[in-house]
Order: C-alpha cells, then sequence, then structure tokens
C-alpha cells in the first residue's frame, strides 16, 4: 500500500513509508506571512533557520502542542507542506493514504480534527492510531498480543504513559512536564547557581550534550553573565545537569506511579518481568532510565530510536492495517 506514517509532534514532524523508511524528521514549524497566516513559506529546517532573523511581516508559527493542532488552518497548510516535501515527483501515488499517530490522551474533537487536516492534506484515507501503540510497533512489539506493555513517552511538551495489551489501552496518564522543560529547569540552575543567563537554544545544547558525551565529563556553556551582562564561560560537569532536572522528573515519576496504581495485578506482573519501555526525545537525557528505575524498582529500557520510533510504527500499520482497527474501536 502507498502511503505515509506521521507523527506529528511538539518539536518535531517525522514521515516515513514502507519503501523508504523515514523520508522526513524536521521541527515542527512553520514561517507565514503575518497578511496571509496559512500559507507556509518555510517549514521544517528551512523554517527554523530563519528563527531569529525573520524579516518584519514573517512570524514563526508552530502548528502542534501537546501532539494535537492548535489551529485547523494552519496545521492544514503545514501537514499539506509537509507531504509535498516528503513527497517529490508523486513517488507514492497521487493520493497516497496516511497513519497519524496521536496521543492516547485525545479527545474526539482532537481526533478528528486531525482526521479531517490529514484529508485535507491529500491523503486518500487516512488511520489514527495512538502514539504508545506505535511507539511499541515502532520498537518490534506486537500490541495485539495479550500480554501488558508500559510505554513511556516523554516528547518535548508532554509525557504520557500508556499500558497497552491485546488492542486496548489499560491505563493512561499524562502530564505536562516533558523535554521543553528539562531545558527549561538547566536554563534556570545556570542563572540560579552560576549567576549566567543563556538562551534556549544553549541551554538545548547543553542538555543534549550531555547526553552525547559518553563518559563522566564537563560541557562547556556561554552565556552573560547575570551582575555584569558580560559573556561568560561556564563549566557545567554533566552531573549537575541530572541534579539540574530532577525537580521537573518528579512529574514524570508522580505520573508513572499513577498509571501503575491503575493496573490490575496480572498486567503489573507482566510489566516487572517485561520492564518499562521509554520513547520520545526526553527519554534520551543521560540518568532519567536509571532515575525510573531506582524510582520503581523496573527494568526500563529505552528505544534504539526513541525519535522516531513512533513514526516507523505508524509506518508499519500500511501492512497491519488489524492494529489500526483494534485500537481506533
Ligand atoms: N539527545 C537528547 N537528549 C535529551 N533530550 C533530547 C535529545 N534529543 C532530543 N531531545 C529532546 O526531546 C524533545 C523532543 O522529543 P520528541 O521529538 O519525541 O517530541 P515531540 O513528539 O515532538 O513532542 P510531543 O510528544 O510533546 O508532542 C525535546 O525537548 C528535545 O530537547
Amino acid at each position: 500500500m502507498r502511503g505515509f506514517g506521521i507523527d506529528l509532534g511538539t518539536a518535531n514532524t517525522v514521515v516515513g513509508t514502507p519503501e523508504d523508511g523515514i523520508v522526513l524528521n524536521e521541527p515542527s514549524l512553520m514561517m507565514v506571512r503575518t497578511k496571509d497566516p496559512h500559507r507556509a513559506l518555510a517549514i521544517g529546517l528551512d523554517a527554523s533557520d530563519l528563527v531569529d532573523r525573520t524579516p518584519a511581516g514573517i512570524t514563526p508559527v508552530r502548528p502542534i502542542r501537546d501532539g494535537v493542532i492548535v489551529d485547523l488552518e494552519s496545521a492544514r497548510a503545514f501537514v499539506t507542506a509537509v507531504i509535498r516535501q516528503a513527497t517529490p515527483s508523486r513517488r507514492y501515488g497521487l493520493r497516497p493514504t496516511g497513519v497519524i499517530a496521536v496521543p492516547a490522551g485525545a479527545s474526539p474533537l482532537e481526533r478528528r480534527a486531525l482526521l479531517e487536516v490529514g484529508h485535507e492534506a491529500g491523503l486518500r484515507k487516512v488511520g489514527l492510531i495512538p502514539e504508545p501503540v506505535a511507539g511499541a510497533l515502532g520498537c518490534g512489539i506486537n500490541p495485539l498480543e495479550p500480554r501488558t506493555h508500559l510505554v513511556v513517552d516523554i516528547g518535548g511538551g508532554t509525557s504520557e504513559v500508556t499500558a497497552i495489551c491485546f488492542g486496548g489501552v489499560l491505563s493512561h496518564r499524562s502530564c505536562r512536564i516533558a523535554g521543553d522543560d528539562l531545558t527549561r529547569a538547566i536554563h534556570r540552575y545556570l542563572r540560579a547557581e552560576h549567576k549566567i543567563i543563556v538562551g534556549e537554544l544553549t541551554a538545548e545544547r547543553a542538555k543534549v550534550g550531555a547526553t552525547a558525551t559518553a563518559d563522566e565529563q564537563s560541557l562547556v556553556v556561554e552565556g552573560r553573565d547575570a551582575a555584569t551582562g558580560r559573556a561568560r564561560l561556564v563549566t557545567l560537569e554533566t552531573e549537575e545537569i541530572m541534579y539540574a532536572v530532577r525537580p521537573a522528573t518528579t512529574g514524570i515519576v508522580q505520573t508513572l506511579a499513577a498509571c501503575l496504581d491503575d493496573l490490575p495485578p496480572r498486567a503489573i506482573t507482566d510489566v516487572m518481568a517485561e520492564g518499562i519501555l521509554a520513547i520520545g526525545g526526553g527519554s534520551m537525557l543521560r540518568g532519567l532510565p536509571q532515575l525510573l528505575e531506582e524510582a520503581f524498582g523496573l527494568p526500563v529500557k529505552t528505544a534504539e530510536r526513541p525519535l522516531t520510533c513512533v513514526a516507523e510504527g505508524a509506518t508499519a500499520c500500511m501492512d497491519h492495517p488489524e492494529v489500526v482497527a483494534a485500537y481506533s474501536s
């Protein structure tokens, strides 16, 4: 079947096809003319290249928040441009089909809006799949088997914890604390402890840098001295980054605890045997899986490709329509 698996995230949009794998992985951002806000001038990386250098009359728009559509018209323009960019020369047919991943906690109205946008963007047939189900499928788990899988998805704006089993959701909890809050926590820590003010991009780089450095090392961060306003460099131990984000991670731990509390005993037995699957970019933060393991005494496995496994799973749904059918009822 010719079509796309689509993960519309707050931070990133990822598109895959059964033939070519991931064909687009770019920021969920578009630039529009202020006077014509529903026509995309640039999307994704091209749009983010323009951040902080946008000429007058051009505005950045983030059409997705917490995995759902903020504004129908903008989302339609964005998804249409995404599909056009992912399909140069109509390689996937004139009117391809699509499976869009949707937060497990999305309301019927939010789900309907996504379906509508998919159709209007040119997709012939649109299916929706809960993000944790797509993430599990993208990690090689069969979401239809009679066994409980607990998925923690730490995205940019939201963390979702979902227990799935045999084509249905057993328990679901979410909180508005995720990767972007971890970045803000680092920003606050640098100001409070090192008296240095950094931009959001620098705080984000420090967070991602802490993941990238394999051994216990330090990172050099550049900012402005809070007192003098002069440029200053600070050496930040990667351990400090875990310390800085700890207050923000408490909310994620509490959400996970609430989801576990709702599970029936046999489902708990499955989770104890199998552990927790962590997906989403936020799960890549160094030390976060260990922190969850210590809090619950359960093994935590981070997906091999936390940023793309949801789109990979949505793409795999093209060959497994029974998964879409089971989880859409
Ligand atoms: N290597 C990394 N280490 C730590 N955090 C990372 C890393 N790479 C990306 N992130 C963070 O992951 C978050 C984005 O993750 P992801 O793309 O899964 O979110 P999303 O699906 O767009 O958001 P949402 O699920 O909230 O709609 C951002 O906060 C980003 O800073």
